[in-house]
């Protein structure tokens, strides 16, 4: 133990429950805190006029047109989060092999990053994905030759992907693939396509996790993936020293932040991470957390507010400086 722990000196003079004896002391001591300017908020958007769907694994989160999302995000600016990522689900019929959807300026993501741009303008961020697995028949993030996932001709594809984001007034890209050297190749486009401002928060550690499914379901690729896999590009989950290894490349690539996902499993990787690079660390709260903490408590088993706001915090204490969270909405209402 660290030599200044040892000067605290010792029981009886030491009693540490003198300071959490009153609610005013513990306010006081409080060594981390959530606010709403921690919160990111993912939406999944659908075609439709006023469609809104709910997604059975995500019990309270719904797939919404793009006007309701633009309303939606109304109710994020009011409360103050900072900024949201939308998630297209894809009409089945316009995914392909070769994920043309992906780079069509007029796809619904791009359509709703404009109709939510020109509601709430810079009032509020917003953050699109990409990868190819919104728009692939076969479910995978990239394009596959010979049964594997290549890497480069995915990453021109990407590059490609991220420009129609950009143009559509996306605020910040989030390469969520795990194809190597995509940070460089995207900010080379970005740069050379004029969208110098354009930011880069990279799924730098993104491992290959089993608390995606519901996402899967609310974006329509779970049937698409079948008994596919993503090993062969997102991290092992046994790996540690691994994560260390991704972020250094993204950020010399030129991230301006990185994010590690899955998050509560995974709160030893942002601890390593934030200490070991100091910049802007996301950790994401995957739909999986959110539909275990949610079952739980819809069971009556947990009390949904207070895991909420409780796992929330703690991804504060491993040194997150912001959570992507499908309760992003709930706990700001309750921070307020
Ligand atoms: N690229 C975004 C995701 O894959 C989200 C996963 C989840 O929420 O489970
Ligand atoms: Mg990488």
């Amino acid at each position: 133990m660290a030599d200044s722990h040892c000067t605290m000196g010792s029981y009886p003079q030491t009693r540490l429950r003198r300071l959490r004896r009153n609610d005013w002391s513990r306010r006081l001591v409080q060594e981390n805190h959530l606010s709403v300017n921690d919160l990111i908020w993912p939406l999944f958007i659908c075609e439709g006029s006023s469609n809104r769907e709910p997604i059975p694994s995500m019990p309270g989160v719904e797939r919404l047109a793009i006007s309701l999302a633009v309303e939606a995000v109304g109710e994020a600016v009011a409360l103050g989060i900072p900024a949201v990522a939308l998630f297209p689900a894809t009409p089945a019929e316009k995914k392909t092999p070769e994920c043309e959807e992906a780079v069509n300026g007029e796809n619904l993501i791009c359509r709703a990053v404009r109709a939510v741009k020109s509601a709430h303008g810079d009032r509020i961020g917003v953050i699109c994905d990409v990868a190819l697995d919104p728009y692939s028949s076969h479910g995978q993030d990239g394009l596959i030759r010979d049964g594997y996932v290549v890497n480069d001709e995915t990453v021109a594809m990407l590059c490609r992907q991220a420009i129609v984001q950009a143009e559509a007034g996306c605020d910040i890209i989030a390469p969520s693939d795990m194809m190597d050297g995509r940070v460089a190749a995207i900010r080379g486009a970005l740069d050379e396509a004029g969208f110098l401002d354009v930011q880069i928060m990279a799924y730098a550690a993104k491992y290959a996790s089993a608390f995606y499914g519901p996402f899967r379901d609310a974006v329509g690729s779970s049937a698409n993936l079948g008994s596919g896999d993503k090993r062969t590009y997102q991290m092992d989950v046994a790996n540690s020293d691994e994560a260390l290894r991704e972020v250094a490349l993204d950020i010399e690539e030129g991230a301006d932040s990185v994010m590690v996902k899955p998050g509560m499993p995974y709160l030893d990787i942002v601890r390593r991470v934030k200490d070991s690079f100091g910049v802007p660390t996301f950790a994401y709260q995957v739909s999986g957390e959110y539909a275990m903490l949610s079952a739980a408590a819809e069971r009556g088993w947990l009390d949904r507010e207070k895991v909420m706001l409780e796992s929330l915090l703690a991804f504060k204490r491993a040194g997150a400086d912001g959570i992507l969270t499908y309760f992003a909405l709930e706990a700001a209402k309750l921070l307020h």
